[in-house]
């Protein structure tokens, strides 16, 4: 990708009394009473929203949470005002909606260095699909465009792509450069064995992924949600846990591609198991080719760990994305932090070790040991397409420098 023209490279002059729209990745992890259990995203945005308030900007921030289908109040950004507020050290003024005139009025109302966050970007089912009409709508809020959303850079929505067609100047935060500097400098020419440990829900996204990570990785471990499409794939029984119907075939040929490539794929062995989706639920530890009808598997099991463990100590660069189970539920967190601790301990032996994701930054971050990692991303579908070597719609569309 040609280098993108920075925010730093716009001055006062250029920024006093300026209405710059700025995209930035606020989706982070919220609990059931919407409290923020990790504030890692936010805190990577403050930097750029500072820069553009201290030169005399009117910041109007836009993100998404979650996957939203529609208007959705625990979907909503207000419960981020206040850490927010508090990060930047000013009121930030939170919008119902995104567009509209009552938006609009909110903009105009905003003085030299004032902050307002917009609700929510996916309320509306055009940001995904990227529709152009509503791209110009986002861009009529302002007179520049800044994108610094690195964890959502992958994604050629509205908000990511389609508007900088239409604001320009259209340039890159100061998050999104310093991810892409560190991550294309360490994944393009990794020191190895380069190991990636791929894990989390997302399974329809990240199998794709897989297959290009053949090219790049010579290890691969595989936890999470993941794992269980692959089960299936291989004849095992999976009870009630999370599976890709439509993804099965694309595992064998996995296994296959892994064997042709020389790669070594690893599944994990035992898993523990659950009657329920819940943080009472019963559990048990089962081998992977033993889980019981009505049971799901929710975290690796012990040998997989020691398994995990001991290759892991072969490398001399990992990537982590997606924990390894339902991290969230204490029982069911043995395998996350088990993984966790295992890449601080190779971290301070030297081997580079990069976590990605909001939800592995979050559990990496719940252990106390996100500063003994070489590098916390905060994006992990978009660390992962990086190290495929694929380019990011929301980098592309920037104005290069
Ligand atoms: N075995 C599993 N079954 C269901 N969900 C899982 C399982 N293992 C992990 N998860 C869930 O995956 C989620 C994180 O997935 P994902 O968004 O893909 O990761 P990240 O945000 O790190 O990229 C967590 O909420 C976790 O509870
Ligand atoms: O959390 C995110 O991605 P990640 O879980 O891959 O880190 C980003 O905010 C993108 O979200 P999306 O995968 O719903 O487009």
């Amino acid at each position: 990708m040609a280098s993108k023209r920075s925010v730093g490279d716009l001055k006062s002059a250029d920024l006093k009394g300026k209405k710059v729209f700025v995209r930035v990745d606020l989706n982070v992890p919220l609990d059931e009473s919407l409290k923020i259990t990790d504030d890692t995203r936010i805190r990577a945005a403050v930097p750029t929203i500072k820069y553009l308030m201290e030169n005399g900007a009117r910041v109007i921030l836009s993100s998404h949470l979650g996957r939203p289908k529609g208007v959705t109040p625990k979907f909503s950004l207000k419960p981020l005002v206040p850490r927010l507020s508090e990060l930047l050290g000013v009121n930030v003024g939170m919008a119902n909606d995104c567009i509209g005139e009552e938006v609009e009025k909110l903009v105009a109302a905003l003085p030299d260095g004032g902050v307002l966050l917009l609700e929510n970007v996916r309320f509306y089912k055009e940001e995904e699909k990227n529709d152009p009409e509503f791209a110009k709508k986002l861009a009529s809020l302002a007179d520049l465009y800044v994108n610094d959303a690195f964890g959502t850079a992958h994604r050629a929505h509205a908000s990511t792509e389609g508007v900088a067609k239409y604001l320009k100047p259209a340039v890159a935060g100061f998050l999104m450069q310093k991810e892409l500097d560190y991550l294309v400098g360490a994944v393009s020419n990794p020191k190895r064995p380069f190991a990636a440990i791929v894990g989390g829900s997302k399974v329809s996204s990240k199998i794709g992924v897989i297959e290009s990570l053949f090219e790049k990785v010579d290890i691969l471990l595989l936890g999470g949600g993941m794992i269980f499409t692959f089960y299936k794939a291989q004849g095992y029984p999976v009870g009630s846990s999370l599976v890709e119907e439509d993804k099965l075939a694309l595992a064998t040929a996995l296994f296959e591609k892994a064997k042709s490539k020389g790669v070594s794929l690893l599944l994990p062995t035992d898993v523990v198991v659950a009657n329920k989706f819940a943080a009472d639920a019963e559990s048990k530890v089962v081998p992977a080719s033993g889980i019981p009808d009505g049971w799901m598997g929710l975290d690796i099991g012990p040998d997989s760990i020691k398994t995990f463990n001991q290759t892991l100590d072969t490398t001399k660069t990992v990537i982590w994305n997606g924990p390894m189970g339902v991290f969230e539920f204490e029982k069911f967190a043995v395998g996350t932090e088990a993984i966790a601790k295992k890449l601080a301990d190779l971290s301070g032996n030297g081997v580079i070790t990069i976590i990605g994701g909001g939800d592995s930054v979050a559990a990496v971050e719940k252990a106390g040991l996100a500063d003994k990692m070489s590098h916390i991303s905060t994006g992990g579908g978009a660390s992962l397409e990086l190290l495929e070597g694929k380019s990011l719609p929301g980098v592309l569309a920037l104005d290069d420098a």
